[in-house]
C-alpha cells in the first residue's frame, strides 16, 4: 500500500526544510498546510521538539509509519486525516508553548506517546457513533461492544497493526521497558478520546485544576495527558470562527448522513443526527457550554498561558449565539437555511 519511492519523496523534504512561518504558533490553522506537505511537516515537529535525536527515530521508518497512518484514514467528512493531522499539531503546540516536558508535568516518553496517540487516535474512522454502531449491530460492535468504546478500540488495533508493519515500528529504537510503557500509554490516550470516557473523568480534571497540580501524583499526571488528549481532539474551536463553523459543517455532514442511515433502517435518530430537527446554532451552544469551554477552561487554569485558547472558544460561543438569535428571527419568518453562515 506504500511505494518505497513514496518514502524517499517524503525524505527528500526532509527535516532541513524549516518549518512554516508561526506553525508553533496557537492560533495557526493546520488545515493551511497543503496535503502533500502534512507528512514532511509531522516529520520536521517531531525533529523539532528534538524527539528524532532523543528516541532514535530512524528517518524512513518514520516516514513509512506516516504514510501507513495517512492511508489509514478513510474520507470522512470530517473523521479523515486532516483532522488528525490538526489533532496532532495541537499536541506539538501545547508540548512545545507550554513548555510540559521541560517543567515536569509530563516525561518526554509520554510526549512522544501523545504525538503518536494524536496521529493514530481515529484511524479508519468510518464518520459513525459508538451507538451506531451498537444499534446497527456493526462487526466493529461484534468485536468490542462488551468492552465499551467499540471505535476507539478499532482505532487502537489499526494503530497497532501499523506498528506492527514491517519497517514501521518507530520505537524500535526504544529498550523494551519504554517500548511496553509506550504502548501502555497510547492504549490508555487513545481510549481516552471516547468522550463519553471524558465526561467521566471531567470533574475530577476540575478538582484538580482548583486545587493545583501536584507533580508528585500520578492521578494527576494521568488526568493532565487525558486532558491533552481531549484538548487536541477538540483544538479546531480554539480558531478563528470561520474554521470553527467549517468544523461544525463537516461533523453535522457526518452527524446527518448516520441519521439518515437510522431513518432508513426504522431506527429514530437523536435530535442532532435529524436534519429534519437539528437546530445546529443551538447545538453548538451546547456543546460548546457542556464540553469544549469546561475543558479549555481547566486547561487555562493549570496553564495561564493557554487562557487564549480559552477565550477563543467563549468567542466562538457568541458566535454561535449571534447566529442563534438571527436564525430565531429568519425561523419566526419562515426561513430556515444555514447558507447566511457560508
Ligand atoms: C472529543 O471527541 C469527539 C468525538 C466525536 C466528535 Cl464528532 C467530536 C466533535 N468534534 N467537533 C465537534 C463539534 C463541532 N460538535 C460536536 C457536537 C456533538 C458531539 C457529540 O459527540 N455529542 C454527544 C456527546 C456530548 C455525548 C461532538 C461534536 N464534535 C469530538
Ligand atoms: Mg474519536
Ligand atoms: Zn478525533
Amino acid at each position: 500500500k506504500v511505494h518505497p519511492d513514496d518514502v524517499t519523496k517524503i525524505l527528500n523534504c526532509g527535516l532541513g526544510h524549516d518549518l512554516m512561518p508561526e506553525i508553533d504558533l496557537f492560533y495557526f490553522s493546520p488545515r493551511k498546510v497543503e496535503e502533500s506537505e502534512c507528512i514532511c511537516y509531522c516529520l520536521m515537529m517531531f525533529d523539532d521538539l528534538g524527539m528524532v535525536q532523543q528516541w532514535q527515530l530512524k528517518k524512513d521508518t518514520l516516514a513509512r509509519f506516516l504514510l501507513f497512518v495517512k492511508k489509514g484514514y478513510r474520507d470522512a467528512p470530517y473523521h479523515n486525516w486532516y483532522h488528525a493531522f490538526s489533532v496532532f499539531h495541537f499536541s506539538y503546540l501545547v508540548i512545545k508553548n507550554l513548555r510540559l516536558v521541560e517543567k515536569g508535568y509530563i516525561s518526554s516518553l509520554e510526549a512522544l506517546a501523545l504525538m503518536v496517540s494524536c496521529l493514530c487516535h481515529d484511524l479508519d474512522h468510518r464518520g459513525t457513533t459508538n451507538s451506531f454502531q451498537m444499534q446497527s449491530g456493526t462487526e466493529l460492535a461484534s468485536l468490542y461492544s462488551s468492552e465499551g468504546s467499540v471505535m476507539e478500540r478499532h482505532h487502537l488495533a489499526q494503530a497497532l497493526c501499523i506498528l506492527n508493519t514491517d519497517g514501521c515500528n518507530i520505537f524500535d529504537g526504544l529498550t523494551s521497558e519504554q517500548y511496553s510503557r509506550c504502548l501502555d500509554l497510547i492504549r490508555d490516550l487513545i481510549l481516552a478520546t471516547d468522550l463519553a470516557h471524558h465526561i467521566r473523568l471531567v470533574q475530577d480534571q476540575e478538582k484538580m485544576a482548583t486545587e493545583g497540580f501536584d507533580f508528585s501524583n500520578n492521578q494527576h499526571k494521568q488526568l493532565l495527558l487525558f486532558l491533552l488528549m481531549t484538548c487536541s481532539d477538540l483544538s479546531d474551536q480554539t480558531k478563528d470562527w470561520k474554521l470553527s463553523r467549517t468544523t461544525a459543517d463537516l461533523v453535522y455532514q457526518e452527524f446527518f448522513s448516520q441519521g439518515d442511515l437510522e431513518k432508513a433502517m426504522g431506527n429514530a435518530p437523536l435530535e442532532m443526527m435529524d436534519r429534519e430537527k437539528a437546530r445546529i446554532p443551538d447545538l453548538q451552544i451546547q456543546f460548546l457550554s457542556h464540553i469544549v469551554c469546561p475543558v479549555f477552561k481547566i486547561l487555562a487554569q493549570l496553564f495561564p498561558e493557554a487562557d487564549c485558547l480559552l477565550q477563543s472558544t467563549l468567542k466562538n460561543r457568541h458566535c454561535w449565539e449571534q447566529a442563534s438569535a438571527f436564525f430565531a428571527r429568519r425561523w419566526e419568518s419562515g426561513h430556515s437555511s444555514l447558507d447566511i453562515l457560508r
